[in-house]
């Protein structure tokens, strides 16, 4: 069983509060933050303190158990609707990542059914760190399920940080390095910076030393040139929602290192667990794509790199096409092509 001893829980359920590992303040600093209430989490989430798939949902999920906590409502009605309030809240917080709303309909579902205050409060305790566990475990195996496509010295390329620092341990497209290097399985890593905010530079070139698993660092634009001259022999990405027809939302940059993945004849792999997919939505045309601030490009670590007053666009994310991929590593295998007809035999 792989133990990553050197990393540590990002995010850690405390009874009268959660304890999150900034990833805004990596790598530069290594603290660990309290949340005290459904705002803080709030916060949290909308600045990327707390980031990745996986993580927001389960923090998120912590944070209505802390709010149902802390509600004095003495009724019961007055409770449930205070605590959907709490859930609405943290439902806006960010668009794209399906694991957000997996996970607040999950609680939801537990308010609704509760007799009464105190068995809610209990119920939804038990039901945040049941959706932890439970990704700790699907990351585990995605990890398996990850390395079974890779050989002994192969040079993979990965983009932003879907690492156990964005999930709840492990990682999904990190996890196969971490078992990896667990095993004494060569392989090496290169790691895009992942412009605008850097999740590559910042947290998986982090992640992947503290794991002592080879990594090298490329800025986006090194990519192409890269795959070519260091003989890549696969891409991996993790994901932030699967539509029914596999088409993938990542991080903004993932399409185009799709596409060059199918230029150079590489496998381009995208690892997520059950909660990324969204089988409600039939392609990913209809995925809501996160815009974020402008400031995030015409600054890089609070220094302004862009002139004054310049027009941006930030979308946070892209869709890059079923047809593009050739598998997706998932707790239950391994799913390929066609994703439309396979994934329902892999994902419920
Ligand atoms: C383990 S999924 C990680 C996923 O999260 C990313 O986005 P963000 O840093 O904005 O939360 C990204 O798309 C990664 O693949």
């Amino acid at each position: 069983m792989t133990t990553l001893a050197p990393l540590p829980y990002s995010v850690q359920w405390e009874n009268t509060h959660i304890t999150l590992l900034n990833q805004q303040a990596l790598p530069a600093i290594t603290e660990f933050i309290h949340l005290h209430s459904v705002e803080d989490v709030y916060d949290s989430i909308l600045t990327l303190k707390v980031r990745g798939a996986p993580a927001i949902g389960l923090t998120a999920a912590f944070g209505v158990a802390l709010g149902a906590k802390q509600e004095a409502a003495t009724d019961l009605a007055d409770f449930k609707k205070n605590v959907t309030e709490h859930i609405e809240r943290l439902a806006s917080s960010r668009p794209t990542a399906v694991n957000l709303f997996w996970a607040l309909k999950r609680m939801k579902n537990i308010l609704q059914e509760a007799q009464s205050i105190s068995a809610a409060k209990e119920a939804l305790v038990f039901e945040a760190k049941a959706i932890f566990a439970e990704d700790e475990e699907m990351c585990r195996k995605i990890g398996e399920h990850g390395l079974s496509l890779f050989e002994k010295g192969d040079s993979v390329l990965t983009h932003c940080n879907a690492g156990g620092i964005a999930t709840a341990r492990y990682g999904t497209a990190l996890a196969p390095f971490h078992l990896a290097k667990e095993r004494n399985f060569p392989l090496k890593v290169y790691a895009c910076e992942t412009r605008p905010v850097l999740q590559g530079a910042r947290l998986t070139a982090w992640e992947l030393m503290q794991a002592g698993v080879d990594v090298t660092l490329i800025s986006d634009n090194m990519a192409a040139h890269t795959i070519h001259q260091k003989e890549i022999d696969a891409i991996i990405v993790g994901a932030d929602r699967i539509a029914a027809n596999g088409d993938t939302a990542n991080k903004i940059g993932t399409l185009g290192l799709a596409i060059l993945a199918k230029h150079f004849g590489i496998p381009f792999y995208v690892a997520a667990p059950s909660s990324t997919f969204d089988l409600s939505l039939e392609s990913g045309a209809s995925i809501p794509i996160e815009e974020r601030d402008g400031a995030e490009i015409t600054y890089i670590q609070g220094i302004r790199v862009a002139p004054e007053d310049v027009s941006t666009f930030n979308p946070a994310f892209d869709v890059t096409p079923h047809h593009l991929i050739t598998g997706i590593i998932t707790e239950n295998g391994i799913i390929t092509p066609e994703f439309a007809h396979n994934i329902p035999n892999f994902v419920k």
